[in-house]
């Protein structure tokens, strides 16, 4: 089947955090965008969301014809997707909606749109099982703010062609994105199982009562934080291991991995342990608004972006690389 690649028409369905986030990105890229979401003001705050990112994308250039007014939200799911040369559904993180939200897009859709699914971990095979055409059904894990992070997961499922994967990733990197095929299905894929990992141990730290949230925050923006946006653990351990590299790292850091440094299974959540996260958030978040929050974010990322892309010029490499 030739899945479409040359995309005009954006469908998202569920417009929250990361939906909203889509819509942004897709706009920004000069495409006609229709939205569904059945939460009452849904349309209000989507739009709400979009112009706060809009200054933003503006600064890091919009394409010919991009506008926010080429949005239009619809009543149904049928609506949404009829028409649609992408499909891309946000909708809550819970198996048995997407399945049965599934079924009805794909039913709907075009067969050769590719159809596809933010979910931060769970198995396509799973909560594609109903759908129809599923060889174009996949999973395109976004990172939050969608509208500037580059990176995105692409799973496919028991059914999806390969032709559909190098569809999604065209059309992926269309908008600006840089796709990573997983080529296992596994349950939170690459990324989030890793942030997880740090998640969790972060909850340990402040359940022990080793350190506020704001501290464990400061441990990672002012050290591994900012190598990150350029170099990953593989890389950065490899210098680290001196002119003898990795095999040296190993060596010498090797036998630490045996010590109880971590404690991997999640901490209870129990009432003091979420009261302790959400007052210690709550300080850092201090009197600023979320959405003034949103903004610092977005102009901090955008400046890091491009002195990432400078460096990686001046060295003779290539963004992506
Ligand atoms: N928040 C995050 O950091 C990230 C979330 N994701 C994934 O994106 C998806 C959406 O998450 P968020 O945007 O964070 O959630 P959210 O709670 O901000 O938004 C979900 C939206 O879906 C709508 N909705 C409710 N029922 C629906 C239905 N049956 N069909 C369509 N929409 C429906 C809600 O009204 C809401 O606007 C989830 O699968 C999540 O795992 C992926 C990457 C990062
Ligand atoms: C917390 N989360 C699992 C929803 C996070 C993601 O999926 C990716 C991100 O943006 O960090």
């Amino acid at each position: 089947m030739p899945y479409i690649t040359e995309i005009k028409t954006f469908a998202a369905l569920g417009s929250g955090v990361i939906g909203s986030g889509w819509v942004a990105r897709a706009l920004a890229h000069g495409l006609d965008v229709i939205a569904w979401d059945p939460a009452p003001g849904a349309e209000q705050a989507l739009r709400k969301r979009i112009a706060n990112a809009w200054p933003a994308l503006e600064k890091q250039g919009l394409a010919p014809g991009a506008s926010q007014d080429r949005l239009r939200v619809v009543a149904s799911v049928e609506d949404c997707v009829r028409d649609a040369d992408f499909i891309q559904e946000s909708a809550p993180e819970r198996l048995e909606l997407k399945l049965e939200l599934h079924a009805r897009i794909s039913a709907a859709a075009k067969p050769e749109a590719i159809i596809a699914s933010s979910t931060s971990g769970l198995l396509p095979s799973d909560f594609y099982a109903t759908a129809t055409f599923p060889e174009r059904c996949l999973v395109g894990h976004p990172f939050n703010p969608v509208y500037l992070l580059p990176l995105v997961e692409i799973v496919g499922g028991r059914h999806t062609d390969a032709s559909a994967i190098d569809a999604a990733r065209t059309v992926y990197s269309a908008l600006g994105m840089r796709p990573l095929h997983v080529r296992k299905e596994v349950p939170g894929f690459i990324a989030d199982r890793l942030l997880e990992a740090l998640w969790r141990e972060a909850l340990h730290l402040v359940n022990d009562g080793v350190a506020s949230t704001g501290e464990i925050d400061d441990a990672i923006r002012f050290g591994a934080g900012l190598r990150w946006s350029f170099m990953g653990t593989f890389l950065t351990y490899t210098l680290a291991g001196g002119d003898a590299g990795m095999r040296h790292f190993m060596a010498q850091f090797g036998p630490a991995l045996k010590l109880p440094w971590t404690y991997l299974p999640a901490p209870e959540l129990t009432e003091r342990l979420i009261d302790d996260v959400v007052e210690g958030t709550t300080e850092q978040l201090g009197e600023h608004s979320i959405a003034a929050l949103e903004r610092y974010r977005d102009d901090t990322l955008l400046a890091v972006l491009d002195a990432v892309k400078q460096s990686k010029t001046a060295h003779g490499m290539a963004f992506g690389d």
